[in-house]
Protein backbone atom coordinates (compact mmCIF):
# COMPACT_ATOMS: atom_id res chain seq x y z
CA UNK A 1 0.00 0.00 0.00
CA UNK A 2 1.61 3.09 -0.76
CA UNK A 3 1.89 5.90 2.20
CA UNK A 4 -0.47 8.64 2.62
CA UNK A 5 0.03 12.14 0.18
CA UNK A 6 1.41 14.39 2.94
CA UNK A 7 3.70 11.33 4.54
CA UNK A 8 5.53 11.65 1.64
CA UNK A 9 8.68 13.76 1.99
CA UNK A 10 8.79 15.98 -1.41
CA UNK A 11 4.98 16.54 -0.68
CA UNK A 12 5.20 17.47 3.27
CA UNK A 13 7.84 19.93 2.16
CA UNK A 14 5.36 21.26 -0.25
CA UNK A 15 2.97 21.75 2.49
CA UNK A 16 5.44 23.27 5.10
CA UNK A 17 6.44 25.34 2.84
CA UNK A 18 2.82 26.64 1.10
CA UNK A 19 1.74 26.83 5.64
CA UNK A 20 4.72 29.39 5.65
CA UNK A 21 3.61 31.51 3.09
CA UNK A 22 -0.22 31.73 4.21
CA UNK A 23 1.22 32.47 7.55
CA UNK A 24 3.48 35.26 6.53
CA UNK A 25 0.84 36.90 4.56
CA UNK A 26 -1.92 36.56 6.99
CA UNK A 27 0.46 38.10 9.73
CA UNK A 28 0.86 41.15 8.01
CA UNK A 29 -2.24 42.01 6.94
CA UNK A 30 -3.77 40.81 10.04
CA UNK A 31 -1.38 42.25 12.44
CA UNK A 32 1.78 44.51 10.96
CA UNK A 33 -0.24 46.35 8.77
CA UNK A 34 -2.37 47.72 11.58
CA UNK A 35 -1.01 50.21 14.16
CA UNK A 36 2.29 50.81 15.84
CA UNK A 37 5.26 48.19 16.14
CA UNK A 38 7.99 49.93 17.08
CA UNK A 39 7.97 49.32 20.63
CA UNK A 40 7.57 45.84 20.48
CA UNK A 41 10.63 45.15 17.51
CA UNK A 42 13.19 44.13 19.77
CA UNK A 43 9.92 41.83 21.18
CA UNK A 44 9.30 40.83 17.48
CA UNK A 45 12.82 40.16 16.33
CA UNK A 46 13.87 38.05 19.09
CA UNK A 47 10.43 35.81 19.21
CA UNK A 48 11.12 35.44 15.15
CA UNK A 49 14.92 34.60 16.02
CA UNK A 50 13.60 32.30 18.58
CA UNK A 51 10.77 30.83 15.58
CA UNK A 52 13.83 30.32 13.42
CA UNK A 53 15.48 28.17 15.92
CA UNK A 54 12.97 26.36 16.86
CA UNK A 55 12.55 25.23 12.82
CA UNK A 56 15.87 23.97 12.28
CA UNK A 57 14.90 21.03 15.36
CA UNK A 58 11.82 20.00 13.65
CA UNK A 59 11.23 17.55 10.67
CA UNK A 60 10.72 20.17 7.43
CA UNK A 61 10.45 23.63 9.95
CA UNK A 62 13.02 25.36 7.69
CA UNK A 63 10.15 25.25 4.97
CA UNK A 64 8.08 26.97 7.18
CA UNK A 65 10.09 29.23 8.28
CA UNK A 66 11.76 30.30 5.27
CA UNK A 67 8.60 30.38 3.00
CA UNK A 68 6.97 32.50 6.14
CA UNK A 69 9.82 35.11 5.82
CA UNK A 70 10.14 35.58 2.12
CA UNK A 71 5.94 35.56 2.50
CA UNK A 72 6.04 38.16 4.98
CA UNK A 73 8.53 40.67 3.42
CA UNK A 74 6.78 40.49 -0.18
CA UNK A 75 3.43 40.89 0.86
CA UNK A 76 5.21 44.09 2.98
CA UNK A 77 6.71 45.54 -0.11
CA UNK A 78 3.78 44.49 -2.27
CA UNK A 79 1.77 47.14 -0.08
CA UNK A 80 4.04 49.57 0.07
CA UNK A 81 4.77 49.91 -3.38
CA UNK A 82 1.09 49.44 -4.92
CA UNK A 83 -1.33 50.03 -2.18
CA UNK A 84 -0.67 52.17 0.51
CA UNK A 85 -2.59 55.30 0.81
CA UNK A 86 0.76 57.30 -0.36
CA UNK A 87 1.34 55.63 -3.20
CA UNK A 88 -2.69 55.82 -4.46
CA UNK A 89 -2.18 59.67 -3.08
CA UNK A 90 0.77 59.85 -5.94
CA UNK A 91 3.47 61.35 -3.72
CA UNK A 92 6.57 61.05 -5.30
CA UNK A 93 9.90 59.92 -3.64
CA UNK A 94 12.57 57.46 -4.51
CA UNK A 95 11.21 53.66 -4.60
CA UNK A 96 14.18 52.26 -2.19
CA UNK A 97 12.95 54.48 0.63
CA UNK A 98 9.25 53.91 -0.37
CA UNK A 99 10.24 49.78 0.22
CA UNK A 100 11.81 50.96 3.75
CA UNK A 101 12.86 53.24 6.24
CA UNK A 102 16.54 51.43 6.76
CA UNK A 103 17.30 52.76 3.00
CA UNK A 104 17.37 56.13 4.50
CA UNK A 105 19.07 55.37 7.64
CA UNK A 106 21.76 53.85 5.11
CA UNK A 107 21.94 57.14 3.37
CA UNK A 108 22.65 58.84 6.62
CA UNK A 109 25.18 56.80 7.73
CA UNK A 110 27.07 58.08 4.73
CA UNK A 111 25.51 61.71 4.54
CA UNK A 112 24.04 63.84 7.35
CA UNK A 113 20.28 63.72 7.49
CA UNK A 114 19.39 67.31 6.64
CA UNK A 115 21.67 67.13 3.27
CA UNK A 116 19.86 63.79 2.16
CA UNK A 117 16.60 65.48 3.05
CA UNK A 118 17.91 68.62 0.96
CA UNK A 119 18.96 66.61 -2.11
CA UNK A 120 15.19 65.05 -2.13
CA UNK A 121 13.67 68.15 -2.07
CA UNK A 122 15.49 69.88 -4.62
CA UNK A 123 14.44 66.25 -6.81
CA UNK A 124 11.17 65.96 -5.73
CA UNK A 125 9.39 69.11 -4.87
CA UNK A 126 7.39 70.08 -1.88
CA UNK A 127 6.41 67.06 -0.39
CA UNK A 128 8.12 63.66 -0.52
CA UNK A 129 7.51 60.71 0.07
CA UNK A 130 10.81 59.37 2.38
CA UNK A 131 9.62 56.39 3.76
CA UNK A 132 6.71 53.81 3.31
CA UNK A 133 4.02 55.92 5.35
CA UNK A 134 6.06 59.42 5.89
CA UNK A 135 6.15 62.53 4.35
CA UNK A 136 8.95 65.31 4.07
CA UNK A 137 7.19 68.64 4.25
CA UNK A 138 9.36 71.78 2.73
CA UNK A 139 6.04 74.23 2.21
CA UNK A 140 6.37 77.17 4.29
CA UNK A 141 2.97 76.55 6.87
CA UNK A 142 4.42 73.19 7.64
CA UNK A 143 5.33 74.05 11.03
CA UNK A 144 1.92 75.69 11.49
CA UNK A 145 -0.21 73.19 10.39
CA UNK A 146 1.56 70.22 11.85
CA UNK A 147 1.81 72.33 15.43
CA UNK A 148 -0.28 75.28 15.45
CA UNK A 149 -3.68 75.61 17.77
CA UNK A 150 -5.66 73.81 15.41
CA UNK A 151 -3.77 71.37 14.72
CA UNK A 152 -4.65 67.48 15.68
CA UNK A 153 -0.79 65.70 14.80
CA UNK A 154 0.59 64.20 17.65
CA UNK A 155 4.53 63.59 18.23
CA UNK A 156 5.78 60.26 16.26
CA UNK A 157 7.00 57.29 17.42
CA UNK A 158 10.77 58.90 17.67
CA UNK A 159 9.95 60.75 20.76
CA UNK A 160 9.90 57.01 21.92
CA UNK A 161 13.39 57.16 22.13
CA UNK A 162 13.62 57.07 25.95
CA UNK A 163 10.80 54.28 26.68
CA UNK A 164 10.13 53.28 29.43
CA UNK A 165 11.59 56.68 30.93
CA UNK A 166 9.22 59.73 30.08
CA UNK A 167 9.60 63.06 29.82
CA UNK A 168 7.66 66.25 28.60
CA UNK A 169 9.68 66.34 25.36
CA UNK A 170 9.12 62.98 24.64
CA UNK A 171 5.58 62.72 25.47
CA UNK A 172 3.17 61.73 22.49
CA UNK A 173 -0.31 62.07 23.60
CA UNK A 174 -1.79 65.58 24.04
CA UNK A 175 -3.00 65.47 27.15
CA UNK A 176 -0.33 63.99 29.34
CA UNK A 177 1.76 66.36 27.64
CA UNK A 178 -0.51 69.50 28.40
CA UNK A 179 0.09 68.32 32.08
CA UNK A 180 3.55 68.21 32.12
CA UNK A 181 4.17 71.06 30.61
CA UNK A 182 2.37 72.97 33.17
CA UNK A 183 4.97 71.33 36.16
CA UNK A 184 7.55 72.23 33.85
CA UNK A 185 6.11 76.06 33.33
CA UNK A 186 6.29 76.34 37.29
CA UNK A 187 10.52 75.95 36.62
CA UNK A 188 10.53 78.86 34.39
CA UNK A 189 8.88 82.08 36.39
CA UNK A 190 10.00 84.93 36.48
CA UNK A 191 11.63 84.67 39.46
CA UNK A 192 13.31 81.36 38.23
CA UNK A 193 14.69 82.93 35.29
CA UNK A 194 15.86 85.49 36.74
CA UNK A 195 18.07 83.46 39.01
CA UNK A 196 19.15 81.21 36.34
CA UNK A 197 20.37 84.53 34.30
CA UNK A 198 22.18 85.62 37.12
CA UNK A 199 24.04 82.23 37.82
CA UNK A 200 24.77 82.42 34.03
CA UNK A 201 26.98 85.68 34.49
CA UNK A 202 29.16 83.72 36.31
CA UNK A 203 30.04 81.11 33.56
CA UNK A 204 30.20 84.33 31.41
CA UNK A 205 32.62 85.79 33.51
CA UNK A 206 34.30 82.33 32.82
CA UNK A 207 34.11 82.20 29.29
CA UNK A 208 35.79 85.75 28.82
CA UNK A 209 39.06 84.84 30.83
CA UNK A 210 39.36 81.93 28.38
CA UNK A 211 38.83 84.21 25.79
CA UNK A 212 41.24 86.92 27.14
CA UNK A 213 43.67 84.23 27.79
CA UNK A 214 43.48 83.26 24.06
CA UNK A 215 44.13 86.44 22.63
CA UNK A 216 46.51 87.66 24.97
CA UNK A 217 48.60 84.73 24.09
CA UNK A 218 47.54 85.17 20.52
CA UNK A 219 46.76 81.16 20.08
CA UNK A 220 43.50 79.99 18.41
CA UNK A 221 40.44 79.51 20.35
CA UNK A 222 38.47 76.49 19.98
CA UNK A 223 35.22 78.19 20.22
CA UNK A 224 32.87 75.01 19.86
CA UNK A 225 34.74 73.23 23.19
CA UNK A 226 33.93 76.51 24.83
CA UNK A 227 30.59 76.99 23.60
CA UNK A 228 29.51 73.36 24.22
CA UNK A 229 31.53 74.33 27.99
CA UNK A 230 29.29 77.21 28.94
CA UNK A 231 25.90 75.50 27.59
CA UNK A 232 26.71 72.52 29.62
CA UNK A 233 27.56 74.26 32.93
CA UNK A 234 24.83 76.83 32.72
CA UNK A 235 22.46 73.78 32.65
CA UNK A 236 23.57 71.48 34.82
CA UNK A 237 23.17 74.36 37.42
CA UNK A 238 19.91 75.05 36.03
CA UNK A 239 18.28 71.55 36.29
CA UNK A 240 20.32 70.10 39.28
CA UNK A 241 22.00 73.46 40.57
CA UNK A 242 25.40 71.52 40.00
CA UNK A 243 28.19 72.86 36.64
CA UNK A 244 29.63 70.55 35.28
CA UNK A 245 32.59 73.12 36.11
CA UNK A 246 34.02 72.74 32.41
CA UNK A 247 34.97 76.33 31.44
CA UNK A 248 36.31 76.31 35.06
CA UNK A 249 38.80 72.96 34.60
CA UNK A 250 38.97 73.62 30.53
CA UNK A 251 38.13 70.50 29.87
CA UNK A 252 35.18 68.04 28.83
CA UNK A 253 33.32 66.36 32.20
CA UNK A 254 33.43 62.88 31.37
CA UNK A 255 29.25 62.86 31.80
CA UNK A 256 29.12 65.20 28.81
CA UNK A 257 31.09 63.48 26.91
CA UNK A 258 29.13 60.54 27.13
CA UNK A 259 26.14 62.69 26.15
CA UNK A 260 27.17 63.75 23.13
CA UNK A 261 28.94 60.20 21.86
CA UNK A 262 25.47 58.93 22.62
CA UNK A 263 23.95 61.56 20.56
CA UNK A 264 25.91 60.06 17.65
CA UNK A 265 23.40 57.34 17.66
CA UNK A 266 20.56 59.25 16.84
CA UNK A 267 22.01 59.85 12.90
CA UNK A 268 21.89 56.74 11.39
CA UNK A 269 18.88 55.38 13.59
CA UNK A 270 16.54 58.78 13.90
CA UNK A 271 14.85 57.95 11.01
CA UNK A 272 13.76 54.30 11.64
CA UNK A 273 12.20 54.08 15.22
CA UNK A 274 11.92 50.49 15.42
CA UNK A 275 16.09 50.10 14.81
CA UNK A 276 16.23 52.57 18.25
CA UNK A 277 14.64 50.26 20.11
CA UNK A 278 16.46 47.30 18.73
CA UNK A 279 19.28 49.06 19.84
CA UNK A 280 18.73 49.92 22.70
CA UNK A 281 17.26 46.89 24.16
CA UNK A 282 19.25 44.24 22.17
CA UNK A 283 22.70 46.01 21.81
CA UNK A 284 23.02 48.48 25.00
CA UNK A 285 26.74 47.97 25.53
CA UNK A 286 27.49 48.62 21.79
CA UNK A 287 29.87 51.41 21.09
CA UNK A 288 28.01 54.64 21.32
CA UNK A 289 25.20 52.88 22.48
CA UNK A 290 27.04 51.84 26.13
CA UNK A 291 27.71 55.59 26.44
CA UNK A 292 24.17 56.48 25.85
CA UNK A 293 23.71 54.11 28.41
CA UNK A 294 25.95 55.30 30.84
CA UNK A 295 24.44 59.17 30.08
CA UNK A 296 21.50 57.89 31.12
CA UNK A 297 22.40 55.97 34.58
CA UNK A 298 24.44 59.38 35.62
CA UNK A 299 21.33 60.74 35.34
CA UNK A 300 19.53 58.56 37.35
CA UNK A 301 22.24 58.66 39.93
CA UNK A 302 22.19 62.77 39.63
CA UNK A 303 18.64 62.68 40.35
CA UNK A 304 18.44 60.60 43.12
CA UNK A 305 21.64 62.50 45.12
CA UNK A 306 19.33 65.85 43.91
CA UNK A 307 15.64 63.96 45.79
CA UNK A 308 17.71 62.89 48.86
CA UNK A 309 19.30 66.64 49.23
CA UNK A 310 15.86 67.71 49.06
CA UNK A 311 14.99 65.74 51.56
CA UNK A 312 17.69 67.01 53.60
CA UNK A 313 17.09 70.40 52.66
CA UNK A 314 20.75 70.93 51.78
CA UNK A 315 19.49 73.28 48.28
CA UNK A 316 17.02 75.98 48.57
CA UNK A 317 18.03 77.57 45.16
CA UNK A 318 15.16 76.07 42.36
CA UNK A 319 16.54 74.81 39.68
CA UNK A 320 14.20 72.76 37.96
CA UNK A 321 14.32 69.65 39.63
CA UNK A 322 13.07 71.54 42.36
CA UNK A 323 9.66 71.62 40.69
CA UNK A 324 9.85 68.16 39.54
CA UNK A 325 10.75 66.65 42.80
CA UNK A 326 7.89 68.64 44.46
CA UNK A 327 5.76 67.14 42.16
CA UNK A 328 6.72 63.91 41.93
CA UNK A 329 7.00 64.29 46.52
CA UNK A 330 3.39 64.89 46.28
CA UNK A 331 2.87 61.35 44.48
CA UNK A 332 4.86 59.31 47.15
CA UNK A 333 7.69 59.09 44.61
CA UNK A 334 5.73 55.64 42.09
CA UNK A 335 7.37 53.84 39.74
CA UNK A 336 5.78 56.73 37.09
CA UNK A 337 7.36 59.25 38.89
CA UNK A 338 10.94 57.94 39.19
CA UNK A 339 10.13 57.21 34.85
CA UNK A 340 9.21 60.85 34.76
CA UNK A 341 12.30 62.58 36.99
CA UNK A 342 14.64 60.26 34.95
CA UNK A 343 13.43 60.94 31.79
CA UNK A 344 13.20 64.76 32.38
CA UNK A 345 16.55 64.88 33.41
CA UNK A 346 18.07 63.82 30.48
CA UNK A 347 15.45 65.72 28.45
CA UNK A 348 16.65 69.08 29.97
CA UNK A 349 20.15 68.23 29.43
CA UNK A 350 19.63 68.01 25.85
CA UNK A 351 16.78 70.43 25.41
CA UNK A 352 18.72 73.22 27.27
CA UNK A 353 22.77 72.43 26.35
CA UNK A 354 22.87 71.60 23.00
CA UNK A 355 20.85 74.34 21.60
CA UNK A 356 21.70 76.97 23.16
CA UNK A 357 25.40 76.00 22.36
CA UNK A 358 24.55 75.35 18.75
CA UNK A 359 22.55 79.04 18.30
CA UNK A 360 26.00 80.65 19.71
CA UNK A 361 27.94 78.74 17.30
CA UNK A 362 26.08 79.41 14.44
CA UNK A 363 25.99 83.27 15.86
CA UNK A 364 30.07 82.93 16.34
CA UNK A 365 30.58 81.22 12.45
CA UNK A 366 28.78 83.86 10.39
CA UNK A 367 30.03 86.78 12.51
CA UNK A 368 33.61 85.67 11.74
CA UNK A 369 32.72 85.30 8.10
CA UNK A 370 31.18 88.48 7.81
CA UNK A 371 33.41 91.02 10.28
CA UNK A 372 31.43 94.07 9.28
CA UNK A 373 28.51 92.91 11.52
CA UNK A 374 30.53 92.60 14.15
CA UNK A 375 31.44 96.29 14.12
CA UNK A 376 27.38 97.12 13.33
CA UNK A 377 26.74 95.21 16.51
CA UNK A 378 29.58 96.80 18.64
CA UNK A 379 28.31 100.60 17.49
CA UNK A 380 24.73 99.28 18.85
CA UNK A 381 26.43 98.27 22.32
CA UNK A 382 27.85 101.98 23.09
CA UNK A 383 26.02 103.05 26.14
CA UNK A 384 24.04 99.78 26.82
CA UNK A 385 24.67 97.93 29.67
CA UNK A 386 26.01 94.86 28.68
CA UNK A 387 24.43 92.54 31.53
CA UNK A 388 21.40 93.72 31.30
CA UNK A 389 18.86 91.14 29.12
CA UNK A 390 16.32 94.14 29.12
CA UNK A 391 18.62 96.22 27.33
CA UNK A 392 19.72 93.91 25.03
CA UNK A 393 16.85 92.38 23.87
CA UNK A 394 16.14 96.29 22.20
CA UNK A 395 18.98 96.24 19.64
CA UNK A 396 17.76 95.65 16.38
CA UNK A 397 21.09 94.69 14.86
CA UNK A 398 22.22 92.27 17.35
CA UNK A 399 18.41 90.25 17.40
CA UNK A 400 18.75 90.15 13.45
CA UNK A 401 21.82 88.74 13.62
CA UNK A 402 20.84 85.99 15.92
CA UNK A 403 17.23 85.18 13.91
CA UNK A 404 19.84 85.11 10.50
CA UNK A 405 22.45 82.73 12.30
CA UNK A 406 19.48 80.68 13.58
CA UNK A 407 18.20 80.59 10.05
CA UNK A 408 21.43 79.53 8.40
CA UNK A 409 22.56 77.15 11.22
CA UNK A 410 19.38 75.55 13.35
CA UNK A 411 20.39 73.06 16.08
CA UNK A 412 17.35 70.55 15.09
CA UNK A 413 17.74 70.87 11.66
CA UNK A 414 15.22 68.34 10.82
CA UNK A 415 13.63 66.79 13.83
CA UNK A 416 10.36 68.25 15.30
CA UNK A 417 8.63 64.94 13.35
CA UNK A 418 4.78 64.57 13.87
CA UNK A 419 1.93 61.86 13.19
CA UNK A 420 -1.00 62.94 11.41
CA UNK A 421 -4.25 61.45 13.06
CA UNK A 422 -7.82 59.73 11.55
CA UNK A 423 -8.09 63.20 10.00
CA UNK A 424 -4.96 63.36 7.87
CA UNK A 425 -3.49 67.10 7.16
CA UNK A 426 -3.75 69.61 4.35
CA UNK A 427 -0.67 71.81 3.89
CA UNK A 428 -1.54 74.13 0.66
CA UNK A 429 -3.53 72.22 -1.53
CA UNK A 430 -1.97 69.15 -0.51
CA UNK A 431 -4.32 66.36 1.40
CA UNK A 432 -1.83 63.77 3.36
CA UNK A 433 -3.78 60.85 4.28
CA UNK A 434 -4.26 59.54 8.10
CA UNK A 435 -1.70 58.65 10.37
CA UNK A 436 1.42 59.67 7.84
CA UNK A 437 4.56 60.55 9.90
CA UNK A 438 5.68 64.22 8.97
CA UNK A 439 8.54 65.71 8.54
CA UNK A 440 9.48 69.17 8.14
CA UNK A 441 12.92 69.92 7.86
CA UNK A 442 14.17 73.41 8.77
CA UNK A 443 17.46 73.29 7.38
CA UNK A 444 15.45 73.42 3.89
CA UNK A 445 12.30 75.40 4.88
CA UNK A 446 14.36 78.26 6.07
CA UNK A 447 16.67 78.39 3.27
CA UNK A 448 13.67 78.81 0.78
CA UNK A 449 14.24 81.44 -2.16
CA UNK A 450 10.47 82.18 -2.66
CA UNK A 451 10.40 82.68 0.98
CA UNK A 452 13.96 84.27 2.44
CA UNK A 453 15.47 86.07 -0.82
CA UNK A 454 19.00 85.36 -1.52
CA UNK A 455 18.22 82.76 0.55
CA UNK A 456 21.90 81.31 0.74
CA UNK A 457 23.21 84.24 2.19
CA UNK A 458 24.00 85.86 5.83
CA UNK A 459 21.59 88.89 5.44
CA UNK A 460 20.60 90.26 8.85
CA UNK A 461 19.32 93.00 8.12
CA UNK A 462 16.17 91.44 6.07
CA UNK A 463 14.43 91.05 9.37
CA UNK A 464 14.25 94.77 9.72
CA UNK A 465 14.69 96.44 6.61
CA UNK A 466 11.53 95.33 4.66
CA UNK A 467 8.21 94.21 6.35
CA UNK A 468 7.48 90.72 7.18
CA UNK A 469 5.95 88.83 4.86
CA UNK A 470 3.03 86.31 6.18
CA UNK A 471 5.05 83.12 4.19
CA UNK A 472 8.34 84.68 6.31
CA UNK A 473 6.18 84.50 9.53
CA UNK A 474 4.94 80.61 8.84
CA UNK A 475 8.19 79.57 7.34
CA UNK A 476 10.63 80.18 10.53
CA UNK A 477 10.02 78.81 13.33
CA UNK A 478 13.23 78.44 15.05
CA UNK A 479 11.75 77.50 18.77
CA UNK A 480 8.59 75.47 17.20
CA UNK A 481 5.07 76.67 17.41
CA UNK A 482 1.91 75.80 19.86
CA UNK A 483 1.73 73.91 22.35
CA UNK A 484 4.61 71.78 21.64
CA UNK A 485 6.90 74.68 21.04
CA UNK A 486 10.36 75.51 22.98
CA UNK A 487 9.98 76.50 26.63
CA UNK A 488 13.49 77.62 26.79
CA UNK A 489 12.87 80.05 24.08
CA UNK A 490 13.34 83.13 26.48
CA UNK A 491 16.15 82.15 28.17
CA UNK A 492 18.09 80.61 24.87
CA UNK A 493 17.46 83.98 23.43
CA UNK A 494 19.02 85.91 26.52
CA UNK A 495 22.19 83.71 26.89
CA UNK A 496 22.70 84.42 23.14
CA UNK A 497 22.31 88.14 23.52
CA UNK A 498 24.34 88.20 26.74
CA UNK A 499 27.39 85.92 25.82
CA UNK A 500 27.71 87.84 22.46
CA UNK A 501 27.60 91.04 23.55
CA UNK A 502 29.78 90.84 26.37
CA UNK A 503 32.13 89.13 23.66
CA UNK A 504 31.82 91.97 21.16
CA UNK A 505 32.30 94.55 23.46
CA UNK A 506 35.65 93.70 24.14
CA UNK A 507 36.75 91.55 21.00
CA UNK A 508 36.97 91.64 17.13
CA UNK A 509 37.61 87.71 15.60
CA UNK A 510 37.83 86.03 12.90
CA UNK A 511 38.25 82.61 11.70
CA UNK A 512 42.13 81.16 12.36
CA UNK A 513 43.90 81.18 8.66
CA UNK A 514 43.94 77.27 8.21
CA UNK A 515 42.58 74.22 6.44
CA UNK A 516 39.82 74.18 8.71
CA UNK A 517 38.32 77.55 7.54
CA UNK A 518 34.83 76.31 6.30
CA UNK A 519 34.62 72.77 8.39
CA UNK A 520 31.85 74.13 10.44
CA UNK A 521 29.22 73.58 7.56
CA UNK A 522 30.71 71.04 5.81
CA UNK A 523 31.51 68.62 8.43
CA UNK A 524 27.62 69.59 9.73
CA UNK A 525 26.19 66.37 11.67
CA UNK A 526 22.64 65.68 11.90
CA UNK A 527 21.95 63.80 15.28
CA UNK A 528 18.71 65.33 15.77
CA UNK A 529 20.71 67.96 17.44
CA UNK A 530 23.37 69.56 15.21
CA UNK A 531 27.16 69.01 15.50
CA UNK A 532 28.98 71.26 13.85
CA UNK A 533 32.57 70.92 12.65
CA UNK A 534 35.53 72.26 14.00
CA UNK A 535 35.63 75.94 14.56
CA UNK A 536 38.65 78.10 15.60
CA UNK A 537 38.57 81.20 16.02
CA UNK A 538 41.41 84.22 16.68
CA UNK A 539 40.14 86.93 18.98
CA UNK A 540 41.83 90.26 19.67
CA UNK A 541 41.55 93.10 22.17
CA UNK A 542 39.64 96.36 21.43
CA UNK A 543 41.74 99.18 22.63
C1 LIG B 1 18.57 79.09 21.22
C2 LIG B 1 18.38 77.99 21.83
C3 LIG B 1 17.22 77.03 21.61
C4 LIG B 1 16.58 76.63 20.48
C5 LIG B 1 16.86 77.09 19.05
C6 LIG B 1 15.54 75.69 20.86
C7 LIG B 1 14.66 75.08 19.99
C8 LIG B 1 13.69 74.18 20.37
C9 LIG B 1 12.80 73.50 19.47
C10 LIG B 1 12.79 73.66 17.96
C11 LIG B 1 11.98 72.72 20.20
C12 LIG B 1 10.88 71.78 19.69
C13 LIG B 1 11.53 70.40 19.51
C14 LIG B 1 10.57 69.33 19.08
O1 LIG B 1 9.43 69.60 18.70
O2 LIG B 1 11.00 68.17 19.12
C15 LIG B 1 12.35 72.89 21.58
C16 LIG B 1 11.73 72.25 22.64
C17 LIG B 1 12.10 72.40 23.95
N1 LIG B 1 13.09 73.23 24.43
FE1 LIG B 1 14.27 74.45 23.34
N2 LIG B 1 15.59 75.54 22.22
C18 LIG B 1 16.58 76.34 22.72
C19 LIG B 1 16.96 76.49 24.04
C20 LIG B 1 16.34 75.88 25.11
C21 LIG B 1 16.70 76.07 26.49
C22 LIG B 1 17.80 76.99 26.98
C23 LIG B 1 15.87 75.26 27.23
C24 LIG B 1 15.82 75.06 28.71
C25 LIG B 1 16.21 75.91 29.54
C26 LIG B 1 14.98 74.59 26.32
C27 LIG B 1 13.99 73.70 26.67
C28 LIG B 1 13.13 73.09 25.80
C29 LIG B 1 12.12 72.14 26.21
C30 LIG B 1 11.84 71.72 27.65
C31 LIG B 1 11.46 71.71 25.06
C32 LIG B 1 10.31 70.71 24.97
C33 LIG B 1 8.99 71.46 24.95
C34 LIG B 1 7.79 70.54 24.89
O3 LIG B 1 7.85 69.45 24.32
O4 LIG B 1 6.76 70.95 25.43
N3 LIG B 1 15.29 74.99 25.03
N4 LIG B 1 13.38 73.79 21.67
Amino acid sequence: MSPHPLLDPSNSRALFSILGAIAGIAIHLSLFIRGEWHLQAPTVLKSHAALFALSMFVKNGVFFASAYCISLFTSITTYRLFFHPLTRAGFAGPTSMRMSKLVHSWKCLFTSNHLVLHDLHKRYGDFVRTGPSEITIYHPDAFLVLDGAKSTCIKSEFYDVLHPNRSLIATRAKDKHAARRREWNRGFNKTATDSYLAKSQTHISSLLSLIRASAQSHTEADIRDLMYWYGFDVMGDFIFNQSFGMLENQRWHETVRLLRKGFEVLGPTAPVPWAIQIAFNCLPSVGPLREWKEMNEWCVRTMEGRVEASEKCETSIPDVAYFLIEKARENGFSEEDWQWLCGDSLLAMIAGSEPTADALLGAFYFLSKNPSHIEKIHEELKNVDVTSVEELAGLRHLNAVMQESLRLFHPVPTGGIRKAQAEGVVIGDTYIPPYTTLVAPRYSIFRREDVFENAEEFIPERWYSKPVTFSSQTGYAPFGTGATSCLGRAFGLDQMRLVLAQVIQKYRFEIAPGEGKDRFMVDLMDHFTSNPGQLKLVFSARK
